[in-house]
């Protein structure tokens, strides 16, 4: 089994007269707009869709997408190139195999929710497998589970028409997932819903996402949806995919200046990650490192505090330059009594939205650690609003909440215990 679920090559969907010669004509260069009678919806679009993968096409109204998920499904044949749905082609396929295809492999998720209205909710969640003949009794248990996963169990007896927008598309979605289909096709799903319920929708599709691990392909013209909820995105415009990445390509390094002009509008904050924008960690000391080195790092990093970090980099904790100096005045060599717990820090993965409240309590450059605990990165708060793009203007570092000591304080101290013959306990390690 490949992990490709969903492939197109060279694909092509022409409207209207002599579409294979408007192809021929495309190919040879000549303008969409200046092909008579014909109107070329999808051009050339090439791409694959991996397994358990959200793909989002996005793009302008007109550019194509309704179009190209139309001929994704087989509802409308290609004019050229081809379809792959796990390994099987599907353009050139007949048309019972086309229709055997769609009902084993894809399932549709609309706009407008498309339910029956004389059916109650959770008959029209059971339809796919009524299609499919399976026994009534074990087709409505099916439906019973799928919604309660969305959240709707309360509901299953009343007809759609008792619920909300957001409501009626959570049982559009519960009947796509009750064909158990592996690929869902979700043409514009949450437009026609009010942008808080939408938004509900999209956090909740995530969560059924992450346990269901459907292969999606997500059609929108809104880029916070897309960059919300893709895994990559395919930018189309007047039927041509433009560029095909993740989020934070699109965003950070856009194709061209359409693709540019899209990404300014983006709430980066929801995008972009600690690891998109984090820095090399310099204020950091080694575990095994003494209380002068310390010192001599916070004062060079002009900081009241630096990172603790043990083998491996594991962030171990915090040093503060006033402790360390009380150290140094003991004559103690080990930094061990000193090092305080981490007071704030993130993961690599965290979107920048959770890192305000973290970067506001953290003394320090925000600390990013990975999944074993390394100190990979830090964000000054600085970096994390210059990250949020166009009009933001800060360009100093706030205050600390702790100023550090004067540099002349420490390195009075420091040169009287060199005086004395004091040492730290152990050479400290290179720390990068
Ligand atoms: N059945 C059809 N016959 C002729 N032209 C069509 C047909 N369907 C779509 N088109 C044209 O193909 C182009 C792409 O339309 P399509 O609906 O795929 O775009 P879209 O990006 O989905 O836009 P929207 O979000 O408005 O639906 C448009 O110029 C449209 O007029």
């Amino acid at each position: 089994m490949t992990d490709t679920a969903l492939r197109a090559d060279g694909l092509y969907k022409v409207f209207g007269r002599n579409p294979h010669d408007a192809v021929r004509r495309l190919r040879a260069g000549t303008p969409r707009d200046e092909l008579d009678g014909a109107t070329a919806a999808v051009i050339d679009a090439s791409f694959e869709v991996r397994r358990g993968e959200i793909f989002v096409v996005m793009g302008l109204s007109g550019s194509g997408k309704s179009t190209l998920i139309r001929t994704l499904n087989g509802l409308q044949p290609a004019t050229e190139g081809t379809i792959t749905i796990h390994g099987e082609q599907l353009t050139g396929a007949t048309a019972a195999r086309v229709r055997e295809i769609r009902r084993e492999r894809i399932s549709m998720v609309f706009q407008h929710f498309a339910l029956l209205p004389h059916r109650t909710v959770v008959d029209n969640v059971a339809y796919p497998l009524e299609l499919r003949g399976v026994p009534r009794a074990e087709r409505l248990a099916k439906a019973g589970e799928i919604l309660a996963l969305v959240g709707l169990d309360r509901w299953a007896d009343v007809p759609p028409s008792a619920l909300s927008g957001g409501m009626q598309q959570r049982v559009g979605i519960a009947r796509a997932l009750a064909a158990d289909t592996d690929i869902l096709l979700m043409d514009e799903a949450f437009s026609a819903l009010d942008p808080l319920i939408r938004r509900e929708m999209q956090e909740q599709l995530l969560e059924l996402q992450e346990s269901l691990q459907k292969t999606i392909v997500f059609i929108t013209h809104d880029l916070n949806e897309a960059m919300f909820l893709g895994d990559r995105i395919a930018v189309m415009r007047d039927g041509r995919i433009v560029q095909i990445g993740t989020p934070e390509d699109i965003l950070t390094d856009p194709a061209n200046d359409y693709v540019e002009q899209f990404v300014q509008d983006v709430d980066r904050a929801r995008v972009l990650t600690a690891s998109n924008v984090m820095e090399r960690p310099r204020l950091t000391v080694a575990e095994g490192a003494g209380p002068r080195t310390a010192l001599r790092t916070m004062r060079d990093g002009y900081s009241s505090a630096a990172y603790v970090v043990g083998r491996d980099r594991r962030l171990v904790g915090i040093v503060r330059d006033r402790d360390a100096m009380k150290l140094v005045r003991s004559g103690e060599s080990s930094l061990a009594g000193i090092v305080r717990p981490v007071p704030q820090s993130v993961s690599v993965d965290d979107v920048l939205m959770d890192l305000f409240v973290p970067a506001v309590e953290s003394p320090l450059p925000l600390a990013v650690t990975d999944d074993q605990g390394r100190l990979v990165g830090v964000i000054p708060r600085v970096t994390l609003l210059a990250a949020l793009g166009p009009g933001t203007t800060a360009t100093a570092e706030l205050t600390l909440p702790l100023p550090p000591v004067a540099t002349g304080e420490i390195d009075r101290l420091l040169a009287e215990s060199e005086a004395v013959g004091a040492a730290d306990a152990a050479d400290p390690e290179e720390v990068r």
